[in-house]
């Protein structure tokens, strides 16, 4: 039987969890693809902490251009992480004719239509299932599956890290440091866990998820991206007793022609499917026209469930090599889209405010949000140790563009300051 050989650049979480699934699983994959596949060559930095975790056979190097030179490497898996160096590694194997394999969003949300490119000149394949929502095969399923619907929302929980931590804070009153030291010693965190409690790998996985849905690139600097890093503990029991759970939530959304998309922490209503997603589970809800509400759950992070992504874009290359169809992109999916009018963006809000515990304090902030045409819904008043007053209020619903004049203005008033607005479902 026809052998085909992989490179595995990256051998920690992910990459260890691939090579066994490539090792363990091999008979079946044989059976679907009529070939059989192997690891022969893995890049790491530190050769001599991974010598022994590869079974014989398998070379380990420091050296990437040990698989760039090997005609018999036709696939080479990219789990290294970060943008460079692995732009220019990913580079380097399409020129050298390799189909690639990348769970990188940082890399696909900011490169992707470069190398895109790049595998289609070179007549290769790049595929990337794992780099959103790990586990959840959500981006063949919008391709194939959402082919012929008109999407006008995709929206969910695309961190695992940060879904972990939340979990964590609200269910068993953990510190957010006990929760995020955790998520890290589980894996799932980035080996710098900035971009996960900031909101950014989740609006990579968004712009990514935009490009699939509505054949978009939304540049990252033009969303707005709030991570969980500023979330108090007593958020997070005030939103349970108003009946919700906080989630940060990526939001792509279509409205008119353009497509408004957002990364922050949202008020979930209790009994929504959003708010009984936990710990590092994702979940990805694809609204179309023609299909409705569709919700897809599943591991977020993790290596396996990571792994099998991995696999199945391995599978899908095996597939096109045997056919003679590699070099097609894995979203051919591009359309125009209009700017978003941040009047026509609305939602109720979750406002935290601290202001001056004294007569007339509230009466200036209704003022304001009468002066900006802004009501609320309910409102929650505690008495700090000092002389203030913790005061939490869910709006009516109002538009972004009204959030940000109530910004304006209480920035004007230093007895108020507004500590957390989230956006509520
Ligand atoms: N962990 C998860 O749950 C998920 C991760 N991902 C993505 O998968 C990728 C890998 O993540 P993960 O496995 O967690 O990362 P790890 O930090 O666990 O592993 C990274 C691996 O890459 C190697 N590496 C890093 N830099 C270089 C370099 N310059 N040259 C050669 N080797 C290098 C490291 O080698 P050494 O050990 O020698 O330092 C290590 O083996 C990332 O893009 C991540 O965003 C996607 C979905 C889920
Ligand atoms: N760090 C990421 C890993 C998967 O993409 C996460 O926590 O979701
Ligand atoms: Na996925």
């Amino acid at each position: 039987m026809d052998e085909i050989k992989i490179g595995l650049v990256g051998l920690g979480t992910v990459g260890s969890s691939v090579l066994k699934m490539v090792t363990e699983n091999s008979d079946k994959v044989q059976n679907i693809t009529g070939r059989n596949l192997s690891i022969k060559t893995v890049v790491v930095r530190n050769v001599a902490k991974h010598q022994a975790e590869v079974p014989a056979g398998v070379t380990v190097t420091d050296d990437l251009n040990t698989i760039v030179d090997d005609p018999e490497i036709k696939i080479v898996v990219e789990v290294m992480g970060g943008v460079h160096p692995a732009k220019e590694v990913i580079t380097a194997l399409l020129n050298a004719k390799k189909h690639v394999v990348t769970a990188n969003k940082d890399l696909i949300a900011s490169a992707g239509e470069e190398l895109a490119a790049l595998a289609k000149q070179n007549h290769c394949d790049l595929m990337y299932e794992a780099s959103v929502a790990g586990g959840i095969p959500i981006l063949r399923t919008i391709v194939t599956s959402f082919a012929a619907d008109y999407i006008t929302e995709v929206k969910g929980i695309v961190n695992g890290t940060t879904n972990y931590i939340l979990t964590q804070m609200q269910r068993k009153h953990w510190s957010y440091d006990q929760a995020l030291m955790k998520a890290q010693e589980l894996g799932f965190a980035e080996s710098d866990p900035t971009n996960d409690v900031e909101g950014i790998d989740a609006a990579y996985k968004m712009v990514i998820l935009s490009q699939f849905s509505y054949g978009t690139h939304i540049k990252l600097s033009n969303m707005a991206v709030e991570g969980i890093s500023t979330i108090q503990q007593a958020d997070v029991q005030q939103a349970d007793a108003f009946g919700y759970t906080i989630k940060l939530l990526g939001i792509a959304r279509r409205i008119d022609d353009g497509v408004f998309a957002e990364v922050g922490p949202v008020l979930v209503p209790q009994d929504h499917p959003l708010a009984t997603i936990n710990n590092e589970n994702n979940a990805v809800m694809v609204t179309g026209q023609a299909v409705g509400e569709t919700l897809f759950y599943g591991p977020g992070a993790g290596g396996l469930p990571t792994a099998n992504s991995v696999l199945s874009d391995i599978v899908s290359v095996t597939k096109n090599i045997v056919l003679g169809t590699t070099g097609n992109s894995f979203n051919n999916y591009q359309s125009q889209v209009g700017k978003v009018d941040p009047r026509d963006v609305i939602y109720p809000y979750y406002l935290s405010l601290k202001m001056l515990d004294a007569p007339g304090e509230m009466l200036k902030f209704t003022q304001i949000m009468t002066q900006i045409g802004a009501s609320f819904s309910q409102i929650v008043q505690t008495k700090n140790d000092d002389q203030t007053a913790r005061v939490v209020i869910i709006t009516h619903e109002m538009s972004k563009a009204q959030l940000s004049d109530l910004k304006t203005s209480l920035s004007q008033i230093n007895t108020i300051s507004l500590l957390a607005a989230y956006k509520v479902l």
